[in-house]
């Protein structure tokens, strides 16, 4: 496929990927007062944050947060926190109520409590979640080289500060269990080769090899494009 056809394909799916998560949020707003929508950083959600941001909806009843970040400042090039301010909580979607996992700890594990307490009183099951994947397996910041792997696999806290050798900066990102905790679970991916990582994940049933394997085993709604 040429260059510009992929970039046609990814802009399409970015845009239908919004109408779907706005879709979503609408029918909850109808059951209750606020909604919770978490959100992956990474290079592939930005299209997609753009369109999301552009729909009417009533944003000041939507709780935003994110499935991990760096523990970085929030003016750092590699931060989330800046990602979702420049590209989502923009047009109509500056009304709604963005929720960091960062503060002023020093390090993840430092902050991570504070965080927790935070994000416990957004409204759970968050209506929306979006997890992309890198080309490791990993989802969130659940690193298949991380020793806090199976803490953010297997424990019931809502966060964990991880770190893994195969990424320079510390994370902080929600567990296994609290990225379940939603209604609707989206999958975000772009280009040929995480195609194939996921049908490896597919294929197999080691989570530690593939951490995304930990999301296939309940409804998941998978957006990709070339
Ligand atoms: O590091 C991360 O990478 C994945 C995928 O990122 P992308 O740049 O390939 O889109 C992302 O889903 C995850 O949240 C993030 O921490």
């Amino acid at each position: 496929m040429k260059t510009t056809e992929a970039g046609d394909a990814r802009t399409r799916l970015a845009q239908d990927l919004a109408v779907s998560v706005a879709g979503a949020l609408r029918e909850d707003l109808e059951q209750q007062e606020r909604v919770t929508l978490v959100l992956s950083g990474g290079s592939t959600p930005k299209p997609f944050m753009q369109a999301l941001s552009q729909l009417e909806l009533p944003w000041s009843r939507v709780d935003i947060t994110l499935a991990d970040e760096r523990w970085v400042s929030t003016d750092h090039d590699d931060s989330n926190d800046r990602f979702v301010r420049s590209n989502m909580l923009i047009n109509a979607a500056a009304e709604a109520r963005f929720h960091p996992l960062v503060n002023d700890g020093k390090t993840p594990e430092e902050g991570a409590e504070e965080v927790e307490q935070r994000l416990t009183a957004l409204a759970w099951p968050a209506s929306v979640v979006v997890l992309g994947m890198g080309g490791d397996g990993h989802t969130a910041s659940l690193f298949p080289d991380s020793d806090q792997l199976d803490d953010g696999l297997e424990s019931g806290a809502l966060v964990i500060a991880a770190r893994a050798p195969s990424v320079g900066q510390p994370r902080i990102s929600l567990t296994r269990d609290r990225l379940m905790r939603s209604r609707r679970r989206y999958l975000h991916l772009n280009g040929a080769d995480k195609k194939t990582v996921l049908a490896r994940a597919m294929a197999g049933n080691d989570r530690h090899e593939l951490p995304i394997r930990a999301f296939l085993d309940a409804p998941l709604a998978l957006y990709w494009a070339p």
